[in-house]
């Protein structure tokens, strides 16, 4: 077994520790002030959740699994009202933890109910999708959806400890799995360009979580993630990159009502986040051009419907991005070069959908 540790600066630092067979390590994120553990899982996954819940055990906490829906369904505030009553039956103070384990969608969720209980207890989060590890459980976003849109509601708060065992992987959806290779590429667009080319010239490795470079393509975006979120924890400006191809995504996800996976939305995204650079005149032809055919290669999409626009465009206002009314998109002038877009027009945003509907 070889493990990896990439740290995670700033006011709370904490590792994510990478590896195969790496559960014992858990105990040592957790640290040993805490004494009951709750373990908030995606519900579908028994067979990961015991091993991690008898780990715990073994190491002297006592432990709580709290099954969660799986996906999406469980980043709804009645899910999380449902976490709040268990903590409180189980008299969870702030001496105790909560460990979530599962997909971006779990540790999401379990992050934001540590977050709120009791105004914040200790999170360690324990991902289980390629998604989870590269982005989700990295960097203390957290939070849920509502009606009105995709995390609305949530809080900044750092994990204390992040564990990727990269064997959970194997027994991944395959769409679910190149939904989290979005992300990945995401990182390599907007910092490290070696991730484009790993990709580039094995698509169909990089597709799979027994690829030749998998471990090498988590632990470059990892680094990508950390780097930022370090540096900018709250979203104050470098973070903002971290949202490339995020704008339309959300709305397509809201307009398909969270069932359309995060990371095939931040697939149309980037195209269209990178249609409307060259509109603008501040990304060359050969560089979107780029983006389609990487992104396509592992089987991500690049369109979406050509009557979608009236709708997404509305939902976009309320990117978190936004200032007041004003629009604000992150775009590319180069590759590895983010910057901003402000208050585009009107016509330049329907133009760069029409390069994209279809
Ligand atoms: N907080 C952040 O910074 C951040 C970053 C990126 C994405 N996200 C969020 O992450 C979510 C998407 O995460 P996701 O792509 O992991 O999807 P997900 O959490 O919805 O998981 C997808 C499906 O895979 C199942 N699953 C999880 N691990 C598995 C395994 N090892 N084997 C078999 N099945 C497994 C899940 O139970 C679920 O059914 C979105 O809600 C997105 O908004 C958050
Ligand atoms: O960590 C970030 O910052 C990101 O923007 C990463 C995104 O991949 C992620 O989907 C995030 O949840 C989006 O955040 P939001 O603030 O736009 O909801
Ligand atoms: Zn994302």
């Amino acid at each position: 077994m070889t493990e990896t540790r990439v740290h995670v600066g700033g006011a709370d630092p904490y590792d994510v520790v990478i590896g195969t067979g790496v559960l014992g390590e858990l105990p040592g994120l957790l640290g040993e002030r805490v004494r009951t553990v709750a373990v908030v899982h995606a519900e579908g996954l028994p067979e990961i959740a015991r091993p991690v819940c008898g780990a715990l055990e073994q190491a002297g906490y006592t432990v709580h699994a709290l099954p969660v829906p799986d996906g999406e369904a469980a980043k709804e505030v009645g899910v999380l009202a449902g976490l709040w009553s268990r903590f409180a039956q189980l008299g969870m103070t702030r001496s105790d933890a909560v460990v979530g384990v599962g997909g971006g969608a779990t540790t999401d969720l379990a992050g934001f109910a540590a977050a709120s209980w009791l105004r914040g207890v200790k999170a360690v989060l324990v991902p289980t999708t390629l998604l989870g590890m590269v982005d989700a459980a990295v960097g203390g976003k957290t939070g849920i959806n509502i009606p009105e849109g995709k995390n609305l509601v949530g809080a900044f708060h750092p994990p204390a400890g992040v564990l990727c065992d990269l064997a959970t992987l194997v027994t991944m959806p395959h769409d679910d799995y190149i939904s989290g290779l979005a992300e990945v590429i995401k990182a390599g667009f907007i910092a490290d360009p070696v991730i484009l080319d790993l990709v580039e010239a094995d698509p169909e490795g990089a597709a799979s979580p027994t690829g030749p470079h998998t471990r090498e393509l988590v632990e470059r975006a990892i680094r990508v993630k950390a780097e930022v979120v370090s540096a900018d924890l709250k979203e104050s400006g470098l973070r903002e990159i971290l949202n490339y191809g995020h704008t339309l995504a959300h709305a397509i996800e809201k307009a398909e009502d969270y069932r359309f996976r995060h990371g095939h939305a931040v697939a149309i995204g980037m195209v269209y986040a990178a249609e409307l650079a060259r509109l603008a005149g501040r990304l060359p032809q050969d560089v979107v051009d780029r983006h389609r055919k990487v992104i396509s290669s592992v089987g991500l999409p690049v369109s979406y419907g050509a009557d979608a626009w009236k709708e997404l465009r509305a939902t976009m206002t309320i990117d978190k991005k936004s200032r007041g009314a004003t629009l604000r998109f992150v775009v590319l002038d180069a590759i590895a070069v983010p910057g901003r877009l402000e208050a585009p027009d009107e016509d330049l945003l329907a133009a760069a959908y029409q390069e994209v509907g279809r």
